[in-house]
């Protein structure tokens, strides 16, 4: 088993404190994903469960082994970086290879675990090429094959697919997810991305200035945030807040409704605005009023041919958050 354990983390680096006190359990099997602002803690938490930092506090267990003071090599972890830092002169399979040869492990059993990773990454026709003959994600795929070959317990991605252009992001998105389902092995992923942490968690942490704002499927973060932050760091186009009188209206500081949950009703819309611009997706619209109640944000599905000048809209109450004074959520309309 190896779930991962942190207790009362602390991170000071000089007179900065970075993480001030945390405690996360990542179940053994998950795919966890971290995200938050720039800044917020997420790559100095990973590189001390890879042991590349230590705790100033606290302390860290992987399968129920206190490995705070461990060696990285002896964690059972590997880790794959945004840079593929693959060698220029060995080819795909020497690349992969080469922790293993260093490990000393048997040849035959070498060659078994290169040509699994091979098959499972579909490398096989690429391992007698160097990496300046692959494009990005294939090499990005070098790098995982490479963590693979070690049969790490846990692995650690720190934002493994951010040099791929937009398409090869979406394979090796699936890749990773069939990869995950295919290993049963923990994951630990931090990345910037929405669609990659909405599409690969089965936990999301929402971390805030070292601090973790909500742990919870991708799914419990976007329906019932419990915090603002949360509610308009999590979901694309953000989420809609409204303040003032129709917030004190529902008994909240804010009210938050996601763009999807606004009609455009010409003749009831309770809200009227003026459409600034609209973005024609093909597979839906997104609208941008300027409404009596603030900026709005509103989306629609298909092509939506909206007109010119006022609209109406209207919230779907069943879909309001609300807040308090604190940001904090105060409980479901529905
Ligand atoms: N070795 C270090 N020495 C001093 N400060 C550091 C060190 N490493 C990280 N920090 C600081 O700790 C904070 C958290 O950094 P970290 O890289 O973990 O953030 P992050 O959430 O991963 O950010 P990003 O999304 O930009 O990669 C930042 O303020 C950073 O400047």
């Amino acid at each position: 088993m190896a779930n991962v354990e942190l207790s009362s983390i602390n991170k000071t680096f000089g007179a900065v404190e970075t993480i001030p006190n945390l405690t996360l359990s990542i179940p053994h099997g998950s795919f966890t994903v971290l995200v938050g602002p720039s800044g917020c803690g997420k790559s100095t938490l990973l590189r001390m469960v890879a042991g590349l930092e230590s705790p100033t506090k606290g302390s860290i267990a992987i399968g129920n082994r206190d490995v705070t003071h461990e060696e990285p090599s002896k964690r059972g972890i590997s880790m794959v970086f945004q840079s593929y830092a693959l060698f220029p002169h060995m080819t795909v399979e020497q690349n992969i290879d080469f922790g293993l040869r260093l490990a000393k492990v048997p040849q035959a059993e070498r060659e078994a675990r290169v040509a699994a990773a091979a098959e499972v990454l579909h490398l096989k026709p690429l391992l007698k090429r160097k990496p300046a003959a692959l494009s990005g994600g294939q090499r990005q795929r070098v790098a995982i094959g490479r963590s693979i070959v070690r049969n790490p317990e846990v692995f650690l991605f720190d934002e493994p697919l951010s040099n791929l252009d937009a398409a090869l992001r979406t394979q090796m998105r699936v890749e990773l997810a069939d990869l995950h389902k295919r290993l049963n092995a923990t994951m630990i992923y931090v990345t910037h991305d929405q669609v990659e942490a909405m599409t690969l968690a089965d936990q999301i942490v929402v971390m805030n200035a070292g601090r973790i704002e909500q742990v919870g499927s991708p799914m419990e973060l976007y329906d019932t945030p419990n915090t603002l932050f949360v509610a308009t760091f999590i979901g694309s186009p953000r989420m809609n807040l409204i303040s003032g009188q129709s917030a004190k209206a529902e008994g909240a500081t804010t009210i938050g409704i996601r763009p999807e949950h606004i009609a455009v009703d010409d003749a009831n819309g309770i809200w009227s605005g003026r459409l600034r611009f609209a973005e024609h997706l093909g597979n839906e619209t997104i609208a941008y009023v300027e409404s009596d109640v603030g900026e709005i944000i509103i989306r629609l599905a298909g092509h939506h041919g909206l007109k010119e000048g006022t609209l109406r809209m209207t919230p779907d109450r069943l879909h309001l958050h609300r807040f308090d004074e604190n940001g904090r959520r105060i409980s479901a309309v529905n």
